[in-house]
Order: structure tokens, then C-alpha cells, then sequence
């Protein structure tokens, strides 16, 4: 089966940003993706690459293999249900990236034995950062191979049960977030002992991401990179227990339950 052409429905921050991975990976050529919004103007730097962009929903699904829903929550089921008989089980795999939305609702409001996939990325996706969590439902081994390699080109994945569906939108979705806010904070405070804003934000950005390459190449425990900067009666620990004082680590923690909660009870 050709998995070539492919059609992210939902041009917005996330389907534009997969559109850009996509590219930038040279794993799609720019003829080879449609992107659809009803506003076509937000997409005209994917137009000017070759993308095809327009409003046409079902042009878009006759025209593809591969269809990217990256919808709101509030509005898939309707704009999915609308376009149920322009899917063709024989032909397309469906990859829904929208939160909250389970595989057995999805295969409700389109066509029977759908190959059905839910993913959840990040937005790091343009530039092939993305964190990625993979789900499906009647997915063929070929068909989940071809997902895995398509987001394996986009950054790293991991393939998870549904049920862990809502966290990894948080940990891995939200997340981007929470870093970038932590980010943010460093460069309020390098201003406050001295940096302009151009050279803080580079410090702490470059700092961020060296902190999470120990991790990821080395395989480390957080803890164990923290013993080797906190020199005894220094000034790492007096700052790190002052942020722990003043509730750091509680406080990221009920800001990931809170998100959590906020999909899960509404
Ligand atoms: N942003 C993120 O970091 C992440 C988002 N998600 C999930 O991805 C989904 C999209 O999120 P996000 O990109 O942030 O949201 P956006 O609102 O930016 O994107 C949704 C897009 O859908 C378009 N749209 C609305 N109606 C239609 C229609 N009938 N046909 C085609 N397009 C339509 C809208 O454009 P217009 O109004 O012009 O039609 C809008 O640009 C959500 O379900 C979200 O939960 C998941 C992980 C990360
Ligand atoms: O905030 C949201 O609801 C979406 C889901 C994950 C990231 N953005």
C-alpha cells in the first residue's frame, strides 16, 4: 500500500507545525501534502513551498492516503461526521492527533474498520523535536510501521496504551509549555542580576537543552546531575532550596494534575 499522499485537516498551530516537520524531513514532498482550513491566509508560507492549501475538506481525503486530523476538540466530531463517506477503509488510515478524542469514538463517527491512530506530538514537531505517543486501532503491521516512521522523522516515539492517552498529552503536549514558562523565568531572573534579554534567553535556552541532553544521550537520573553542580555551602543548593521553599517542584506537579484533570473531567 502507498502511503504517500497526505492530508492534515486542521491547518492550525499543530497541523501547520506537522506540515513543517514534514517537509523539513524531506519525508513528504511539498506536492504530496494537503493542509485545509476554512481561513486559507494563516497558511501561506506552506503555499508558497508548493503545499496544497484550501477549505476542501473531502477534495482533500479523495486526494490522500494518509489523513492528519488536527482539529479542536469542540468541533471534530461534527466536521468528521460530515465527511464519513469520504473515507474508504481500503484506502486511508486515519492519525488523530486532537485531544481527549478515544479510538471508539472516532471509528463511531467515521466508516467501519477504519485503520485508526491517535498521536500525540508537540509543537517541537516543525523543527523534528517532537515527543511523540502513538496509539491504534485496527492498524495493520504495515500501517503501524508506516506511522512509526513517519513520526520517527519528526523526533522520538513511543508507542503506549489509549489509556495513557490524557497524560502523555499533558507530559508530552503541555509540556513544551511548562519548559518554555521555566525558560522564561530564568530570563526574568538573569535580567534581574545583570544580562540583557537577548543574552539571557540564549544562556538559559542553551542551558535548558544541556540539561536535557544528559538525560537523553547518558541516560541519567535529574538527581544525579543536581549532586555534581550542588558544591556544599554553595550557591546552587541555597537557590534550589529556596525555589523548593517557595514550592517548585509542588507546584509543577499540581499544575500537571490540573491539566490532567482539566481533559480528563472537563
Ligand atoms: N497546539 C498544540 O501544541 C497541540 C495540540 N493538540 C491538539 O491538536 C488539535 C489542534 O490544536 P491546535 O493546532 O492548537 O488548534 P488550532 O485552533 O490552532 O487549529 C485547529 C484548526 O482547525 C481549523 N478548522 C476549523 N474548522 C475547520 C474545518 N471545518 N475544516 C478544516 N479546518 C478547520 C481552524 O482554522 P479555521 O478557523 O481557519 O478553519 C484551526 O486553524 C487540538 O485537538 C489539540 O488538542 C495536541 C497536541 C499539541
Ligand atoms: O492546551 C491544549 O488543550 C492543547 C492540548 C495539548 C497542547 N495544547
Amino acid at each position: 500500500m502507498d502511503y504517500q499522499k497526505i492530508a492534515i485537516i486542521g491547518g492550525g498551530n499543530l497541523g501547520s507545525a506537522i506540515a513543517q516537520g514534514l517537509l523539513k524531513s524531506g519525508f513528504s514532498k511539498p506536492g504530496d501534502i494537503t493542509i485545509t482550513k476554512r481561513n486559507t491566509s494563516t497558511l501561506a508560507h506552506l503555499a508558497a513551498q508548493g503545499v496544497q492549501v484550501h477549505s476542501d475538506n473531502q477534495k482533500a481525503i479523495a486526494e490522500s492516503e494518509v489523513i492528519v486530523v488536527a482539529l479542536k476538540p469542540y468541533n471534530v466530531k461534527e466536521i468528521l461526521s460530515e465527511l464519513k463517506d469520504a473515507f474508504n477503509p481500503q484506502k486511508h488510515i486515519l492519525i488523530s492527533v486532537v485531544t481527549g478524542v478515544l479510538l471508539h469514538e472516532l471509528d463511531n463517527i467515521t466508516v467501519a474498520n477504519l485503520p485508526l491512530f491517535r498521536a500525540m506530538p508537540n509543537t517541537a514537531i516543525a523543527i523534528q523535536e517532537s515527543m511523540t505517543c502513538i496509539c491504534h486501532q485496527y492498524g495493520t503491521q504495515e500501517q503501524v510501521a508506516f506511522v512509526e516512521k513517519m513520526f520517527n522523522q519528526l523526533g522520538v516515539t513511543v508507542s503506549i496504551d489509549e489509556k495513557l492517552m490524557d497524560a502523555a498529552t499533558v507530559l508530552g503536549a503541555c509540556g513544551i509549555a511548562y519548559a518554555l514558562r521555566f525558560i522564561r523565568a530564568n530570563i526574568q531572573g538573569g535580567i534581574e542580576i545583570g544580562f540583557d534579554a537577548r543574552t539571557a534567553n540564549l544562556i538559559a535556552a542553551q542551558t535548558v537543552k544541556g540539561a536535557a541532553e544528559l538525560l537523553i544521550r547518558e541516560n541519567r537520573h535529574p538527581e544525579e546531575e543536581i549532586d555534581k553542580v550542588t558544591t556544599p555551602k554553595g550557591c546552587t543548593i541555597a537557590g534550589l532550596n529556596e525555589m523548593e521553599h517557595q514550592g517548585f517542584s509542588s507546584s509543577l506537579i499540581k499544575g500537571i494534575t490540573a491539566s490532567y484533570n482539566k481533559i480528563v473531567k472537563g
